[in-house]
């Protein structure tokens, strides 16, 4: 039993460290958590794309998850890319049988537009993954796919986000604006109220693994047993710090800065 806080990531790589597994554990170690990676699929991606992607078979994963909770329960964990709805099925079935706190990001498309799911996964995704979650992540298109509607006003904001919450059992959501006109303003939801967090759009296309960074910070503060509401804040601040950051690595939409921010 280590008293060091521990997150756990479920997601792919990006060998560029951008984003996927080594996005996240590189955000976790600089909030002071000790990150642990089961890797569900291999991609060749860098800053301009995704090249191939090559993914892991579910009973490995299902071996990769107990290798790590036979040995050491983390405090938190996270979900990202997940391709095949099989490999949906058996990381649910720990998140049920250890009911640690659970972030769900749902990714489906890279930055680059390549996609990183397949479309007969959505079922498993909103029937098995986003009842058990804490908290989902989507970005507005990911929000506008699962919950199955447009999103061209703040009332169809308040709407998606009582989706996740209200009809498919999610304890919360937080709707990103990342791909929000004008300010990027984040929309929490926790089935009781909506509360936003907002920063001014930094003029840049420096956002590559944002959303996966966002989620692995989330993590990393329920990790250390810190409320929903403290870990948005907390994410929103790194977040904006990190992308006004960015080392500027790569040729296309490069990565953040995982160790600009230095809040508590
Ligand atoms: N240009 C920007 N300026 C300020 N904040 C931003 C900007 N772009 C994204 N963000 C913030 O970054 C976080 C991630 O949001 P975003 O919508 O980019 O996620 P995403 O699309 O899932 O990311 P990814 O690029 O990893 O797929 C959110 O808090 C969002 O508001
Ligand atoms: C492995 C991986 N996960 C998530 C994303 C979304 O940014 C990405 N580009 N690559």
């Amino acid at each position: 039993m280590s008293g060091l806080p521990i997150g756990l990531t479920v997601a792919g790589t990006d060998p560029t460290g951008g984003a996927g597994v080594f996005a996240d554990l590189k955000a976790m170690h600089s909030r002071g958590v000790y990150g642990m990676a089961a890797v569900t699929s291999l991609t060749a991606q860098n800053t301009l794309g995704v090249q191939d992607v090559y993914n892991v078979p579910a009973d490995f994963i299902d071996k990769e998850l107990n290798s790590i909770f036979s040995d050491e329960v983390p405090h938190a964990m996270k979900t990202g890319m997940i391709a095949e709805a099989d490999m949906m099925a058996v990381i649910a079935e720990y998140v049920r049988k250890y009911n640690i706190p659970y972030v769900m990001d749902p990714v489906m498309i890279a930055t680059s537009g390549d996609r990183l799911m397949t479309d007969r996964s959505m079922a498993t995704l909103i029937d098995t993954l986003i009842p058990l979650a804490n908290i989902v992540t989507p970005n507005l298109h990911e929000a506008e796919s699962i919950a199955g509607m447009k999103i061209q006003s703040e009332n169809d904001l308040h709407k998606a986000l009582k989706v996740f919450v209200d009809d498919m059992g999610a304890e919360s959501v937080i709707i990103k604006g990342g791909h929000l006109e004008g300010d990027a303003t984040d929309y929490l939801y926790d089935g009781s109220r909506i509360s936003t967090l907002s920063a001014s759009r930094i003029d840049t296309d420096q956002t590559h693994g944002t959303g996966c960074t966002f989620s692995a910070v989330l993590t990393a503060e329920l990790a250390k047993g810190r409320t929903i509401e403290e870990a948005f804040k907390t994410g929103k601040a790194y977040i904006t710090n990190a992308i006004q950051n960015s080392p500027g690595i790569g040729k296309g939409s490069g990565p953040v800065n995982h160790f600009s921010y230095k809040g508590d």
